[in-house]
């Protein structure tokens, strides 16, 4: 039988990780295609699109979309006191983190009576997708409201696919409660994005919706962008484990099982100079594969999605990081500092071998929604500043206005807005055009 991460010499990768690379984990046609079906049928029944939605793919039609004050309560009273404050204690160091980025106003007083600057505010409604398809994510819950409550939205609303008593998982409803969210609905996939895109008549249209899904859940984030702000591109879960001859197979195998569990989809890349090495992990993957509840999905995403990268040199292996932008990169090496100050492209870098990724998914503070599907190029995790606005502030002077009126009336004159100049020249007390063209021939 053939190992379920296959060794792939540097050169042929580009064949091998055509699915990665080319991002079709989330930007899949048959996919969109579903996904706009999906949405247009939300915008135009609302809930009752939603229910029907929902007995199709979640095979179950729930009694209400709004999950009643007291299912959360219940669960919150039948959550394991050990889980409780481990989720307290993994919340509180979200919050501390998150709130160390918290951007705050300001203005710069230029003189002359001239002030400009920022006004950093809320969003007023934020939506939370918390993932639950195949495994139910607490950890989401507490990843995306920390920041929205930090960031000070007056409203966040919470939508997580039901289980088949019709509401959310129980640990998924328990953490919103501890964190006093009230406003949860059972509804997942792209038709809870479309709900809290556009409104139905129990679920309110927001202003952002944020948080990781499957990739139905990703495009449609893609889709409903400029109807409503996303955070990213937050899809199928990524991993790319750097790895130099002296690291430890099972912990490279097992940090590329814990990626790769999450969903068929999901991509668990090796990247590597040692060929040693690299034998030793796939081998250690086939093992501990075996041994996992989740080997249905390992089974699927390892072979579409894995490869175990085989460099002629350190230099090639950054390089391959780079080219694939991971959500998720690990550094199993001494030298994890030098070889990440190499490296331009990662959602998330975790150094050494003390840091497997799950302290990151669960615990240490930072977000763990990320980019994915090479978006890291150009996108960040999860935090407050997808909550907020910078709204810029100019207060301008009678005297300010009075020196450079003139020149920003015939900046808008050569861009011929000619109203733009007015709006300057009547506080000047001269309303007369300047043909900039004459103008600047008279100056010559
Ligand atoms: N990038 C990140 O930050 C990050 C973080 C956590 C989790 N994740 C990812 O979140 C995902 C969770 O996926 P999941 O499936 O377990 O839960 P999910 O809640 O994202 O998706 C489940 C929903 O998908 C919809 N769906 C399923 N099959 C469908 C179909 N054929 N057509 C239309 N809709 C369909 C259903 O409505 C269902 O409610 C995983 O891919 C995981 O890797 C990503
Ligand atoms: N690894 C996921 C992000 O891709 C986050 C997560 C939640 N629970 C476990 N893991
Ligand atoms: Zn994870």
């Amino acid at each position: 039988m053939s190992a379920l991460l296959p060794l792939v010499p540097y050169l042929e990768r580009r064949d091998r990780l055509a699915a990665v690379l080319d991002r079709r984990a989330v930007f899949d046609d048959v996919v969109e295609r579903s996904v706009r079906t999906i949405l247009a049928d939300v915008r135009q029944r609302g809930d009752a699109a939603l229910l029907d939605l929902t007995e199709r793919f979640d095979g179950v039609r729930p009694d209400a979309l709004a999950v009643p004050s007291d299912a959360l309560e219940q669960a919150l009273n039948d959550l394991d006191p050990a889980l409780r404050t481990t989720f307290e204690e993994a919340a509180s160091n979200v919050r501390r983190f998150h709130e160390a980025e918290m951007p705050e106003s300001w203005t710069s007083d230029d003189g002359d009576g001239v002030t400009l600057g920022q006004r950093i505010s809320p969003v007023e409604r934020a939506g939370l997708y918390v993932p639950a398809g195949t495994a139910p994510l607490p950890s989401s819950v507490i990843m995306n409201a920390v920041p929205a409550q930090v960031a000070g939205v007056d409203e966040i609303h919470v939508c997580s696919p039901p289980g088949p008593d019709g509401l959310p998982h129980p640990l998924v409803l328990a953490t919103c409660r501890l964190l006093g969210i009230e406003d949860v609905y059972a509804v997942g996939g792209a038709q809870a994005v479309g709900a809290l895109a556009f409104g139905t008549e129990t679920v309110p249209r927001v202003d952002v919706v944020v948080g990781p899904g499957n990739a139905y859940v990703a495009t449609a984030k893609k889709l409903v962008v400029g109807q409503v702000g996303i955070d990213s591109v937050a899809g199928p879960s990524e991993v790319v484990v750097l790895a130099d001859a002296d690291a430890d197979p099972t912990y490279a195998a097992a940090d590329l099982l814990a990626q790769a569990e999450h969903d068929v989809r999901a991509s668990a890349v090796l990247v590597t100079p040692s060929a040693a090495l690299a034998e030793a992990v796939v081998a250690e993957v086939d093992r501990l594969v075996a041994t996992l509840p989740r080997a249905d999905v390992l089974r699927q995403s390892l072979p579409a999605y894995g490869a175990a990268i085989v460099t002629e040199t350190m230099d090639e292996a950054v390089a391959c990081v780079d080219e694939l932008a991971p959500e998720h990169l690990v550094i199993l090496s001494d030298e994890a500092d030098l070889l990440w100050s190499c490296i331009r492209h990662a959602g998330a870098v975790f150094l050494g071998h003390d840091s497997p990724e799950p302290v990151g998914d669960y615990f240490a503070g930072p977000n763990h929604v990320l980019p994915t599907g090479g978006t890291a190029r150009f996108a960040s995790a999860l935090g407050v500043g997808v909550f907020l606005r910078r709204q810029s502030v100019v207060r301008y002077s009678a005297t300010r206005l009075r020196q450079t009126g003139e020149a920003i009336a015939r900046f808008a004159e050569a861009e011929h807005l000619d109203a733009h100049a007015l709006a300057v020249r009547v506080r000047l007390g001269d309303e007369t055009r300047v043909d900039p063209v004459t103008a600047t021939a008279a100056s010559e």
